[in-house]
């Protein structure tokens, strides 16, 4: 592979070679000192792997470019790679890389179920779970818009679904993103510069030239003779790493859990509802990521403050032009969330096996093996775990507050008691006779609110 780099005009290669390190495996040394900053390696344009490349491939790229809608950014790179790796001539620069790839991956949709049990409850396990079943309908996707009808190009045996799992495993743990200027983005996998093992010790340090299509990769920190160079993949958690890079970081910094949270579209007013949640920068159903750094961030409480509108905040809020429900809406409202949710992350925490104290201990007692699957698997429990221990701890503190103010209220259910038209507030205000869901000053804002009001209060008359 390096003979066709450097031929292809990479530069840098004849500083490093690849060796094996204790804690990641295989990985690339220096055999000279670097500065911060310096240029490490180029890897030049023709030789990476992109859609761009895999379109341009005289064989392939005709029959590619064929299929209607087009092939994912991912299936037409995994396509590539198992193309280029069945070719029995005229690929052979290309295929010293891919003699060059691990033969197996660890991502954890390879875990056996009982390495997969022991991250029980955590969203890897129900990802994980998820994911074998979507790749497996993808594949049978992919061999009927492509494979079956080109078997010339594609032979059944050497694109199985084993040969598909690998493949997209190659691209999910090797592959680089990068943001371009006019706001689009790029995906490559580059020869050499894929054996470089992540640390979050240096901040981002491989870049892409629009200009020239080169990728560079710099020193992101000193490095003496024989050091190992590393790049950052970004800020990952460790059911990110496992899932698609199959390893796992103790105390991960990036640690998080993906809360789903979810409204039946039948559910009383959901249409009103739904209308509160995009004017507040939210979707009827989202994920909301919690982080140890924010496990409590304000879209939560959003969401779930609109979820719980009753029928009278809903007209207040609706006729409220900003993002109302980003202020607590009414102390009743906001008991409700809150106990439901210091409630329901209590459920979540409790579907985890093992629990956060018996992962410690069993880790602490090395029965799981370092960097083995089922050791990565109670990392990413242990992490999530943590995550939702700080979001249960500060609904609690934020519950408390709440009830030590003794049942005042807040801003939004006071604009329940001013003029749904004119916003006045004035002490005797009088109800929509039909909804009893708004109030107005007199027959005047009554009639000119209507055409807003009529869909509301028609919903709220019938659920009453
Ligand atoms: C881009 S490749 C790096 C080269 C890879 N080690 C190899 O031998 O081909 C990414 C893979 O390297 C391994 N890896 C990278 N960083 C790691 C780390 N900090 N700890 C453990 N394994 C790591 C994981 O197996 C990951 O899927």
């Amino acid at each position: 592979m390096e003979s066709w780099l450097k031929r292809s005009g990479a530069s840098g290669l004849h500083n490093l070679e690849l060796a094996d390190f204790p804690d990641t495996g295989r990985g690339v040394k220096t055999l000279r000192r670097f500065k911060q900053g310096e240029n490490i390696f180029t890897i030049p344009h023709s030789v990476l792997w992109t859609v761009k490349h895999a379109n341009d491939d005289p064989l392939l790229g005709p029959v590619l470019l064929s299929v209607q809608p087009s092939l994912s950014i991912d299936d037409t790179l995994i396509t590539y790679i198992l193309f280029v790796r069945s070719r029995t001539s005229g690929y052979d620069d290309r295929q010293s890389h891919i003699a060059a790839l691990p033969t197996s991956y660890s991502s954890s949709i390879f875990f056996s179920e009982k390495e997969l049990n022991v991250c029980s409850g955590s969203s890897l396990h129900a990802t994980t779970k998820h994911l074998i079943q979507q790749i497996e309908l993808d594949y049978k996707e992919l061999v009927a818009r492509l494979f079956d009808r080109h078997q010339d190009l594609f032979p059944r045996n050497k694109f199985t679904i084993d040969d598909y799992k690998w493949a997209l495993c190659t691209v999910w743990s090797r592959a680089m993103d990068f943001r371009l200027h006019d706001g689009a983005s790029i995906r490559l996998l580059a020869p050499f510069a894929d054996m470089l093992n992540h640390t979050a010790d240096v901040v981002q340090c491989h870049t892409y030239d629009p200009s020239s299509g080169n990728l560079s990769v710099l020193a992101g920190k000193i490095y003496d003779t024989g050091d190992q160079v590393f790049i950052n993949y970004g800020p990952v958690s460790n059911n990110r790493l496992c899932r698609l890079y199959g390893f796992a970081i103790p105390d991960n910094r990036n640690d998080s859990y993906d809360l789903v949270l979810a409204t039946h579209h039948m559910a009383p007013f959901f249409m009103q509802k739904e209308k509160l949640w995009v004017s507040s920068g939210l979707e009827a159903n989202t994920t909301i990521t919690l982080t140890l750094a924010e496990p409590l961030p304000d879209s939560v409480l959003r969401y779930l403050r609109i979820q719980r509108l009753d029928a009278a905040e809903i007209a207040a809020m609706l006729s409220h032009e900003n993002d109302a429900a980003s202020k607590m809406v009414s102390h009743s409202n906001e008991y409700e969330i809150l106990t439901f949710l210091v409630q329901a992350i209590s459920g979540l925490l409790n579907s985890f096996e093992p629990p956060l104290e018996k992962l410690e201990m069993q880790l602490a007692e090395g029965l799981y093996t370092a960097g083995s699957n089922s050791w990565s698997a109670a990392h990413v429990s242990l992490g999530e775990q943590r995550v939702l221990r700080s979001t249960k701890t500060k609904a609690q503190s934020f519950l408390t507050t709440l009830e030590s103010r003794n049942g005042e209220t807040g801003d939004l259910s006071s604009a329940s008691a001013q003029c749904a038209k004119c916003k006045q507030k004035a002490a005797q205000l009088m109800r929509c006779g039909r909804c009893k869901g708004v109030q107005y000053c007199g027959r005047p804002c009554q009639v000119a609110h209507y055409k807003e009001h009529k869909s509301f209060c028609q919903a709220a008359s019938i659920r009453a």
